[in-house]
């Protein structure tokens, strides 16, 4: 409960708590927490209550924050429950809430290093029957390593921002050389991102054990990912120009405190992982996403099913002895459930374009100029009630890009 008014079926209820950067006026950016429709402006808030730390609220991104460690996080969420349900601070906390349509919303994180997995087992089936129809859709190291990819931090964008049509060299199937122009196969990617607060030690793997001392939590992502680049480029190297154009992320990171109520035990894996994966409390958490094509829902993965966990993500991207750092992103890869309206991405959807998507009495395949994508998520908790945890949303809209050449 809270003495601040949070509309029904908002996603930030009062045990939600997300922060993230926002931008009033003319104002310096600076960290927020959301609670229903409203932000709390909290460097002012720890200021009048003399709080040490007061100024890593006053900064453009949560890194400072993030840095502090998992004691100081669990610390902050506890000051924050305090201060949303106890009527005592109300004095002090009001002045100082701005409606969330009064404010601009930008990157929460400043990114460091981006790393992408490929962990839910429907989607890399999916992929690999139709990126190669003459093979088993799983390669043989699937079951044992999350596989992934280095991706590109620097082109992480704040959800809003419009996305620009990438050209590149693709080469149509019967063709014999390749052209360059804009990408035709413009997609998305549904995945949910893990925001990494505590560094690791060069030379020290992290221990699946030890993925709540380094991740704060998550956000939502969109890997926007152009098939047709992707298609002509990435043997054997992997993924390259396909998907380094831009990718989106949502503004609010819910923290894995927020979370813990939507955890879900880990589905045995089969044939058994390798002891550095292992481990007795590995969890996954019970979320769903919904994508909206041009304020259309077109699919709701659900997450909770995925074969790798994030602990296991962070062991293996560490187990070469690999470094995070404060600010790391890795995300999930894309999520696609059993169902057809599961799946989560266009190339899935349309079954490579072959099956287009009715849409408000209009065809869909891949992504048009002028497509607007937007994807939310909800957590779930125990009792199966979403619980006012939602994960806001990520959009972006697509624009033409530069002329072929
Ligand atoms: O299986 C392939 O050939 C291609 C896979 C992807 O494009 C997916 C990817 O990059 C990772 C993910 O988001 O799941
Ligand atoms: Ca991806
Ligand atoms: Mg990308």
């Amino acid at each position: 409960m809270s003495w601040i008014d949070i509309p029904d079926g908002s996603p930030f209820g009062p045990e939600n708590l997300p922060l993230g950067v926002f931008r009033h006026g003319d104002e310096e950016p600076r960290v927020g927490a959301a609670i229903g429709d409203q932000v709390i402006d909290l460097a002012p808030v720890a200021s009048a209550q003399m709080l040490d730390g007061a100024q890593l609220f006053a900064q453009p991104s949560l890194n400072a924050f993030l840095a502090l460690g998992r004691p100081a996080w669990r610390a902050t969420r506890n000051w924050l429950l305090d201060l949303v349900s106890n009527s005592a601070e109300r004095d002090t906390v009001e002045p100082h809430l701005i409606p969330q349509s009064a404010v601009g919303m930008q990157l929460p994180v400043e990114v460091a290093d981006y790393v992408d997995f490929y962990a839910s087992e429907q989607h890399a089936t999916n992929l690999g029957r139709l990126f190669r129809p003459d093979s088993e859709p799983l390669l043989p190291n699937w079951k044992h390593l999350p596989v992934g990819y280095h991706g590109r931090a620097g082109t992480i964008v704040a959800s809003g921002t419009d996305i620009v049509r990438p050209s590149g060299q693709r080469k149509a199937s019967d063709a014999t050389v390749p052209t360059y122009g804009r990408s035709q196969r413009l997609d998305i990617e549904v995945e949910l991102g893990y925001v990494v607060g505590t560094p690791s030690t060069l030379g020290k793997p992290v221990s699946v054990e030890d993925f709540e001392e380094h991740v704060y939590g998550v956000v939502l992502v969109n890997d926007w990912s152009a098939r047709d680049l992707q298609a002509w480029e990435y043997v054997p190297l992997g993924p390259f120009l396909g998907k380094s154009f831009a990718t989106s992320i949502s503004p609010w990171v819910v923290s894995l405190d927020a979370l813990a109520a939507s955890a879900v035990p880990l589905p045995a894996q089969d044939p058994p992982v390798l002891p550095y994966l292992a481990g007795k409390n590995l969890v996954n958490y019970d979320i769903t996403f919904e994508v909206y094509l041009n304020g259309h829902l077109v699919s709701s993965p659900p997450y909770r099913d995925l074969y790798w966990s994030p602990a296991q993500m962070l062991a293996h991207l560490t187990a070469n002895g690999a470094s995070v750092r404060t600010g790391d992103l890795y995300a999930s890869g894309t999520v696609s459930g059993p169902e057809k309206n599961q799946r989560g991405s266009f190339i899935e959807l349309t079954w490579g374009g072959r099956e287009p998507l009715l849409v408000n009495g209009k065809h869909h395949t891949f992504l048009e100029d002028g497509d607007e994508l937007t994807i939310s998520a909800w957590a779930r908790g125990s009792d199966g009630s979403r619980l006012g945890l939602g994960l806001g949303e990520v959009t972006g809209r697509i624009t033409p890009g530069s002329r072929d050449k």
